[in-house]
């Protein structure tokens, strides 16, 4: 657990939807103040620990220290024009969009004291994210150190020296969750195909996945390691790693899987920066 952290005065979210709202429902397990958060949002009329949704930041309410930007990155452009003149010389803005670059972002938001980006993943929820987050070199010292303190109350996470890391950071670690929840869904598929009860292969593919993963978390060995000492010469293991082994297929599937989410993600930086 990490240590227990001073959480800002204040906190508002723009969107909080699948990933904001994960993030707060982690920083509330954590101990941030409930009412220490304001959240705008068109849609909902509550979100995570059933704190109020507003459509307008809330007259009379003081501006926020942060801002965490939540919203889908096709929907900055709107939102940047009303959210502008929430953003003050002592606002620190927390982007979570992908591809959108610290240089857009400073942008549209000129007068903010720092604007850090960051990229978690689901996992925020119960604090097994593995996030990164990128600030321009010579940044604030005091915003970083912040900024670290708040994820690391989410997971992991690691600062990127260089921005253009950011693409294959996100393929891996933000988009990461979805590429093994498929990989998951295909083995209990596969169980399924070679007799198993549907509902009995899901759950068996997922405690093993757990299992698995935990173990290789804790071993002294790496990952490829741990798959040859699974698999007996000539038995059932081997079997099965001479499918993924031939022709390196799943090397190469994950290879080009990331190189996608890769090159979408450096896309999106021109299309939505
Ligand atoms: N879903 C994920 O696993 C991850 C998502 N992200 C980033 O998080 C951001 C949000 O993605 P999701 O949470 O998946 O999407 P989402 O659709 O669940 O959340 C977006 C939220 O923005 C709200 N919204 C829409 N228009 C708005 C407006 N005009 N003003 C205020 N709020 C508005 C929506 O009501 C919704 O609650 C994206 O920029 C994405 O790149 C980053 C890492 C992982
Ligand atoms: O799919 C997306 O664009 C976002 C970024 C990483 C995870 N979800």
């Amino acid at each position: 657990m990490p240590d227990r952290i001073e959480f800002p005065k204040s906190i508002g979210f723009i969107g909080c939807g699948n990933m904001a709202g994960a993030m707060l429902s982690g920083w509330l397990d954590a101990g941030l103040p409930k009412d220490r958060v304001t959240i705008i949002s068109p849609n909902s009329k509550t979100g995570p620990g059933d704190i109020a949704v507003e459509r307008n930041w809330p007259e009379g309410r003081p501006l926020p220290e942060w801002l965490v930007l939540g919203v889908k990155p096709q929907k900055l452009a709107e939102v940047a024009d009303w959210v502008r003149p929430l953003v003050r010389p002592d606002t620190v803005v927390m982007s979570i969009l992908a591809g959108v670059t610290h240089g857009s972002l400073k942008a549209r938001f000129p007068e903010a004291k720092a604007i850090v980006r960051v990229m978690p993943n689901m996992a925020v929820s119960i604090g097994k994210s593995v996030s990164t987050g990128y600030m321009p070199q010579g940044s604030d010292a005091d915003i970083q150190a912040q900024t670290t303190a708040l994820m690391e109350q989410l997971g992991q996470f690691y600062w990127l020296d260089s921005e253009s890391d950011m693409h294959a950071a996100t393929a891996l670690a933000g988009s990461g969750p979805a590429f093994l929840f498929r990989f998951i869904d295909a083995l209990s598929k596969g169980a399924e195909a070679n007799g198993i009860a549907p509902e009995q292969a899901r759950q068996m593919a997922l405690a093993m996945v757990e299992g698995a993963a935990q173990l290789a978390a804790m071993s002294e060995f790496d990952p490829g390691t741990l798959a040859d000492k699974v698999a007996s010469p000539g038995g059932v293991t081997r079997a099965g790693l001479n499918v993924l082994d031939q022709d390196e297929a799943l090397a190469q599937l994950l290879t080009e899987t990331l190189r996608a989410a890769t090159e979408r993600d450096a896309e999106m930086a021109q299309e939505f920066s």
